[in-house]
């Protein structure tokens, strides 16, 4: 395996990042594709053109929006795929599901018949070459008020006119939800642990603990 870094990362390796709206994932992927010489795949809120109803109408656009971030992960799947890796990814398939698809279903915003016809269609998705998990996902996680700070600073309107209770839900569904993830190998990070803004040097130790993690377990996979 082939790694054009000090840290031992694999140059094919695949790195999603994980965590709830706003802890932090978007910085993180620049800050480690930029020490990588990464690629990077994005999740992109301007031009998605369900997200601002769906945030005004949850009932009328959920299955909308799942079905809209499916198509785009799906693409962005397969152009990784296709690069053969060198990738961090900002946010991983198994949050769209596994969190919110089943959350809106759970609270009674996406109807049973739309959820089914979501999972079906995601299930198919998973099911082709395009879907190798990733090398490691890692998991941003820190205190519900700090979370919440970073995403009052973003000011996303469509994301300040939400009631908190909608991201305390997310935030609960989140811990339970890492806790009991195994498909891929997972690395958990404090966001208190890393200042990307005003101590640059911050992300030594994480990339340090990824290749460390990454060695470790593609070794595991080939014993
Ligand atoms: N390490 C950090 N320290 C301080 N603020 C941060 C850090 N990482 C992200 N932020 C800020 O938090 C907000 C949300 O970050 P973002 O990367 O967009 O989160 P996500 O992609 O998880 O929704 C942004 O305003 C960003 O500037
Ligand atoms: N699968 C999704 N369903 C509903 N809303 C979603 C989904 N994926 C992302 N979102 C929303 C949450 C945020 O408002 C934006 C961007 O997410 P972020 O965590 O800030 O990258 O899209």
């Amino acid at each position: 395996m082939k790694a054009n870094n000090k840290y031992g990362i694999p140059s094919d390796a695949v790195i999603t990042i994980a965590g709830t709206v706003g802890v932090g994932k978007s910085s993180m992927t620049h800050a480690l594709s930029n020490e990588l010489g990464f690629r990077t795949s994005l999740e992109k809120v301007d031009g998605n053109p369900y997200l601002d109803k769906f945030y005004r109408d949850f009932e009328r656009w959920s299955f909308h929006l799942q079905v809209y971030f499916l198509a785009e992960r799906f693409k962005e799947q397969k152009r990784i795929f296709e690069y053969g890796g060198g990738f961090i990814q900002d946010r991983s398939i198994y949050e769209d599901t596994g969190i919110f698809a089943k959350m809106h279903y759970e609270k009674g915003t996406m109807n049973e018949t739309d959820y089914n016809t979501y999972k079906s269609l995601f299930d198919a998705m998973v099911m082709t070459p395009y879907f190798p998990h990733p090398d490691l996902l890692i998991y941003l996680e820190g205190s519900f008020d700090d979370v919440l700070t970073r995403l009052k600073s973003r000011g996303r309107q469509m994301e300040q006119d939400t009631p908190i209770e909608y991201w305390r839900e997310m935030y609960d569904r989140y811990e339970e939800w890492i806790n009991n993830f195994n498909t891929c190998p997972v690395m958990r990070i404090n966001i208190n642990d890393y200042d990307l803004y005003n101590d640059e040097d911050s992300i030594e130790p994480i990339l340090e603990r990824v290749g460390n993690f990454i060695q470790t377990s593609r070794n595991l996979i080939k014993a």
